[in-house]
This record gives structure tokens, C-alpha cells and sequence, in this order.
């Protein structure tokens, strides 16, 4: 699970996350909407543990980024808008080495069952990562996730860009995600997919987390009539 207690960014004078208390248990799938600059980003990046709250502290299944930035990476995986790979591994390598960065060493049929969970063909698998498409790429990153078994997932805008199949094909898997016991935290703009497959939503405003409901209460529309009204 996933928690932040009165977590707090400034830059300088300029405030861009407001002591924000959020939890999020366990098979929970959280959106997080909000307009650019809203601190979305701020959040995931405390949480990664790439930069450093003001005040306050996160706890990822219990443990502080604060006091313990490099043990909680081994429970996270973190799925941007853009997978950075390498682009001249094939699909299965790029695998096998972030697996083996976090510690696992799997065989070439487990890291092809990885692959093939997250519905990336076969055919690929041995191909280049350079000719992915954004789709296939950001399935090789939600093998990498899987075979490190994160407990915790944060997801920045994951489906920005990809074609309406590949969107729905990456919110089934989130779903599972949801399914299998995982917390997700997602920061996007896109509220249908957020209706869709999260079990709560929350909508920030200038680095505050000014709505925060259960997603079953709204429709698409409901939602996005909300969120003109709070941003
Ligand atoms: N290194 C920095 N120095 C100063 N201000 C920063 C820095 N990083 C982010 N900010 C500011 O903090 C605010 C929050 O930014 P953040 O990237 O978290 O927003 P966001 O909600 O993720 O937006 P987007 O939807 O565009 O990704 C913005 O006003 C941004 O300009």
C-alpha cells in the first residue's frame, strides 16, 4: 500500500505540492487528475525518491522514501509516458536486464511468459525495441514490472499517445494489476480511461488535493463536468 502524510514541495517561494495525505490500499487503483502543472509528477517523483519532499514523508508498504529511498525502488515500478529502453536489446533482453538490475535472474521461457502476459506477440519478442511501437514498448515495461513482482505500482500519463486498442489493451492489464492485490497510483488526463479502471479518483489544483471519491459514484461525464467545475 501507499501513503503520504502532510507531503510537501516547495521550490523556492513557489509551493507545487500542498501537504498532501493520500492512501491507497491494497488492489486499489487511484487516478490522479489535474491540469498541467497541478503536481501530479511532483508526487511520483517524491515517491520514486528522484527528489525530496520539503516536509512530510511516504510510505511505500510501510517504509519511509524518506529514510529509505533505495529499498523502497525493489517495491515500486514506475511506468512513464515514455518506457526509456534500450533501443538495439530486443524486447526479451531488455527484460532480462532490468530483471536482473532489480535482482532476478529467469530463464528465457519465464521472461517470454512475462511478455506474453502483458499480450505483446511473440513474433516480437526477439525483435529490436527500436521498431516498437509506443504500445509494445510500454508492454515490455509492464513485463519488467511483473517479473519484479512491485507490489506498487505509479503510472505518469501511461496512456498519453497511444491508439484506442493499445489504451484499452493497457487498462485491462492495469485492471488485473488491480486484481492480483497491487496498489496503483496513475497520473492522467484522460478521465474516460479513469472512470474506467480506477476504483478512486482525486483531482488536483495547484499542488492540493481538492476532490478525492470513489470512482463507481460517476459517469465519464459526470466526472468531467466535476472536473471543470473544481480546476
Ligand atoms: N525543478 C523545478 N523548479 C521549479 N519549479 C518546478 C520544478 N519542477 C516542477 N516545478 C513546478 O511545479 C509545478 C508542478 O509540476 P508537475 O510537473 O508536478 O505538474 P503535473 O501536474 O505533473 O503537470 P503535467 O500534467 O504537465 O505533467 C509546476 O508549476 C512546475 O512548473
Amino acid at each position: 500500500m501507499l501513503k503520504t502524510v502532510h507531503l510537501h514541495k516547495k521550490y523556492n517561494d513557489f509551493t507545487a505540492l500542498k501537504s498532501l495525505d493520500l492512501e491507497i490500499g491494497k488492489g486499489e487503483i487511484f487516478a490522479l487528475l489535474g491540469q498541467n502543472g497541478a503536481g501530479k509528477s511532483t508526487t511520483i517523483n517524491i515517491l520514486l525518491g528522484l527528489i525530496k519532499s520539503t516536509s512530510g514523508d511516504a510510505f511505500i508498504n510501510g517504509i519511509s522514501v524518506k529514510n529509505n529511498p533505495q529499498e523502497i525502488k525493489k517495491h515500486l515500478a514506475y511506468i512513464p509516458e515514455t518506457v526509456l529502453l534500450y533501443p538495439n536489446l530486443t524486447g526479451i533482453e531488455n527484460l532480462d536486464f532490468f530483471s536482473k538490475i532489480a535482482g532476478f535472474n529467469y530463464s528465457k521461457e519465464e521472461l517470454s511468459d512475462f511478455l506474453k502476459r502483458t499480450g505483446l506477440q511473440e513474433i516480437a519478442h526477439h525483435k529490436p525495441l527500436g521498431g516498437y511501437s509506443k504500445g509494445m514498448r510500454q508492454k515490455v515495461g509492464i513485463a519488467i514490472a511483473l517479473a519484479k513482482d512491485a507490489k506498487v505500482l505509479l503510472l505518469d500519463e501511461p496512456t498519453s499517445g497511444l491508439d484506442p486498442i493499445a489504451t484499452a489493451e493497457f487498462t485491462e492489464i492495469v485492471r488485473q494489476f488491480g486484481q492480483e492485490g497491487r496498489t496503483v497510483l496513475m497520473a492522467t488526463h484522460d478521465i474516460f480511461n479513469a472512470v474506467s479502471v480506477a476504483t478512486n479518483i482525486g483531482i488536483m489544483k495547484q499542488g492540493e488535493l481538492v476532490q478525492n471519491l470513489p470512482s463507481k459514484t460517476f459517469s465519464a461525464a459526470e466526472l468531467q463536468e466535476l472536473y471543470l467545475k473544481t480546476i
